[in-house]
């Protein structure tokens, strides 16, 4: 089992040598994806991430991270300046890679709002979270040279052997209420989403209903969105799976702070 002294320096080219937290963006929206999809939500964008998925919407926090070292404090005090929020998301880049999320979370959780954590599901972190969103990483993510946006498939190895950790996705999903949400590309992505559910219901305790389990069409604009949305409802209906639309997306296209 990892412990928290395992996980202090993760895998991951990303700069952890600041002070506070290496802050992409804080910004006020409506939850776009998963079973909170609608609820007025602060967003917290860590930079920095360990996996480097080809289609990752986040580019300033993954491939090319990019942010300020905040502390703690000032993080809050914006999130508590949004005086209708009771919803805080935390996500990134790979918020879990940093050990000052935590102490986050935990004002968060002391200033009575309900967090949402939007993570890969690789690292397991102990923390007072709501909602665990996870979001595991396919083979269909990964950044082979024909679809690598910086390189030429430089990260194509380390994404493949990092993006499943099932030790720690069993403990997340064991220690907090979860939602295993997939960003679905086509059909040939759903034998991998069955056989990963099946396995993380033989290594937990907790029950993992078919409505935990959410599919995501790809796309990072309307138009990608338009030619992915149509199929991933189906297939949900088909497997007995949930259908997450990408509302911020649908309302505000890839306008920077959505
Ligand atoms: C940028 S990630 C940050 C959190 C964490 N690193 C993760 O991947 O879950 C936030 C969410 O956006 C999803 N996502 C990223 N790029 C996407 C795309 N092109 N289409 C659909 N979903 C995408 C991720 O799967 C994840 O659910
Ligand atoms: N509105 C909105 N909802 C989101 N839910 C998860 C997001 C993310 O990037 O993690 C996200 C985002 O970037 N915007
Ligand atoms: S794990 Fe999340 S932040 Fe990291 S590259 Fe993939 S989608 Fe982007
Ligand atoms: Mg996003």
């Amino acid at each position: 089992m990892p412990v928290a002294s395992d996980i202090e320096e993760p895998a991951t080219d990303a700069d952890t040598t600041g002070e506070g937290l290496p802050i992409n963006e804080v910004f006020y929206s409506l939850q776009g994806e998963g079973t909170l999809a609608g609820v007025p939500s602060v967003f917290v964008r860590t930079s920095g991430c360990n996996l480097r998925c080809w289609f990752c919407d986040s580019y300033h926090t993954s491939w090319e991270p990019t942010g300020a070292w905040r502390d703690v404090d000032s993080i809050v005090e914006e999130i508590q300046s949004h005086e209708q929020a009771g919803h805080v998301v935390l996500t990134g880049g790979e918020p879990l890679i940093h050990e000052e999320s935590v102490e986050l979370l935990e004002r968060l959780d002391a200033g009575g709002y309900h967090t949402t954590v939007e993570t890969n599901g690789t690292i397991h972190r102990d923390a007072p979270i709501d909602l665990a969103s996870i979001s595991p990483k396919l083979a269909s993510s990964t950044p082979t040279p024909e679809r690598d946006p910086k390189g030429e498939g430089e990260w194509e190895e380390k994404h493949e052997q990092n993006r499943i950790d099932m030790d720690a996705l069993s403990q997340i999903v064991d220690n907090y209420e979860t939602q295993l949400k997939f960003v679905v590309t086509d059909e040939s992505d759903l034998p991998e989403i069955t056989d990963l559910v099946d396995r993380v219901r033989e290594a937990t305790a907790t029950t993992v209903a078919d409505d935990d389990v959410l599919l995501m069409p790809e796309g990072m604009t309307r138009e990608q969105l338009d030619g992915t949305r149509s199929e991933v409802a189906e297939l949900a209906m088909e497997y007995g799976y949930r259908y997450t639309p990408r509302l911020h997306v649908d309302l505000w296209n890839d306008a920077p702070g959505t």
